[in-house]
């Protein structure tokens, strides 16, 4: 199979659609010029991957890695990497009304990776604290809008997390981060909720190299085929969500990135010129989603911020302190 054929079914694009014009060139330009990388660089990324995840543990003497599995590629992805690295790696699957298939898939990407299973299931503690914060806020509990489902969507995910890093004091070790590339960009995580302490696949394409890796190293394929949901009971799945296939959301960041760098001095106006869609209304429509959610969510990839401080050079002093004396070599 050539790699754009290989791209096109691990995107699972070849089952939602064709892809327009505009589309097809800009894939073809990316594996020209290997932003959509060859399988080889795949392997030698994800050798890397390994080494880097094995020498975090030995340089700070971790216990474990503990991971939320929600039947989806990227935390089986996530999983099967620490193993492979020498992790001990402990999974738990955490319904909360959770389609049950969602929750055999988690326990069986554990099974076929070799690691420790535990489930726990969260509905009751969930209704309880919806129950709970109806006192603040009666409509919480019943109410349908996009903005209640995505507030009591963000609570599931926050329920997940305080029990993850129980578990993780628990074993001396670490929560694993199991965000992607394209979930960054699209601000598609839960602050203070589904993100954990270390990432291995953070700069990963959800389009190309999630899947592959996932399928390289051993993820059952029922996973890295499933369609991708937040599992929250917000939407219908991501792509429903982000109104756009993954395929489409990546090769869009990559043509605006591109398109920054041939011209530093782009505006949110001169920016669908710039990407050249000529007829295709599709290339306009995709660029309305996925700018709208950039502009929407740039702030949850600043983190934290810190105002302008009088006293900001301590901030210096506490990160040549860290870098001294503490940060394991690998951070250096
Ligand atoms: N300008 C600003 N500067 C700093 N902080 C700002 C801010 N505006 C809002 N905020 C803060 O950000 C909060 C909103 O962010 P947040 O609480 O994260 O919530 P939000 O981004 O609104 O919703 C989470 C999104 O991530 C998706 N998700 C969640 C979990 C897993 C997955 C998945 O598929 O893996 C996807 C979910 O479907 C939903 O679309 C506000 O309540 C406020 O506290
Ligand atoms: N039911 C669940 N049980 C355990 N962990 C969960 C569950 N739902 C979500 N999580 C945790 O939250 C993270 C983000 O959730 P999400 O539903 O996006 O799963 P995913 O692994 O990213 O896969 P995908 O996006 O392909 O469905 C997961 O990677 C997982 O660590």
């Amino acid at each position: 199979m050539s790699l754009k054929s290989e791209i096109l079914d691990l995107s699972r694009q070849s089952n939602i659609g064709a892809l327009t014009p505009w589309f097809e060139t800009q894939l073809n330009a990316h594996i020209e010029s290997g932003a959509f990388a060859q399988e080889e660089t795949l392997r030698e990324d994800m050798a890397r991957i390994l080494d880097d995840l094995a020498a975090y543990r030995e340089q700070n003497g971790i216990g474990a890695a503990v991971i939320g599995m929600s039947g989806g590629v990227d935390s089986a992805l996530t999983a099967a990497l620490f193993k492979a690295a020498g992790w001990r790696v402990v999974g738990h699957t955490m319904p909360i009304e959770q389609n049950p298939e969602e929750t055999a898939r988690g326990e069986e990407a554990c099974h076929a990776l070799g690691i420790e299973h535990h489930n726990i299931d969260l509905t009751p503690q969930f209704h309880s604290m919806v129950e709970g914060l109806t006192t603040l806020d009666p409509a919480l509990s019943n109410g349908d809008d996009a903005g209640l489902r995505i507030r009591r969507g963000n609570m599931r995910a926050r329920l997940r997390m305080i029990t993850l890093y129980d578990q993780a004091h628990r074993y001396g070790g670490i929560v694993a981060s199991t965000d992607n590339f394209s979930e960054l960009a699209a601000g598609f995580w839960t602050l203070n909720g589904d993100v954990g302490d270390v990432a291995p696949i953070q700069s990963l394409l959800k389009s190309w190299e999630v899947p592959w890796m996932a399928r390289e190293i051993g993820v059952p394929e029922k996973t890295w085929r499933a369609t991708p949901t937040d599992g929250l009971g917000i939407s219908a799945g991501d792509e429903a969500q982000l109104g756009v296939s993954y395929l489409q959301w990546d090769l869009m960041v990559l043509a605006m990135a591109d398109a920054l760098v041939a011209d530093p001095n782009l505006t949110r106006t001169s920016l669908p010129d710039a990407l050249g869609f000529g007829s295709d209304a599709e290339g306009h429509r995709v660029l309305e989603c996925v700018s709208g959610r950039l502009g929407r969510t740039w702030y949850k990839r600043v983190g934290t911020f810190n105002l302008a401080h009088p006293r900001e050079a301590r901030y210096e002093a506490l990160a040549g302190i860290d870098q001294a004396l503490f940060v394991p070599n690998l951070l250096k």
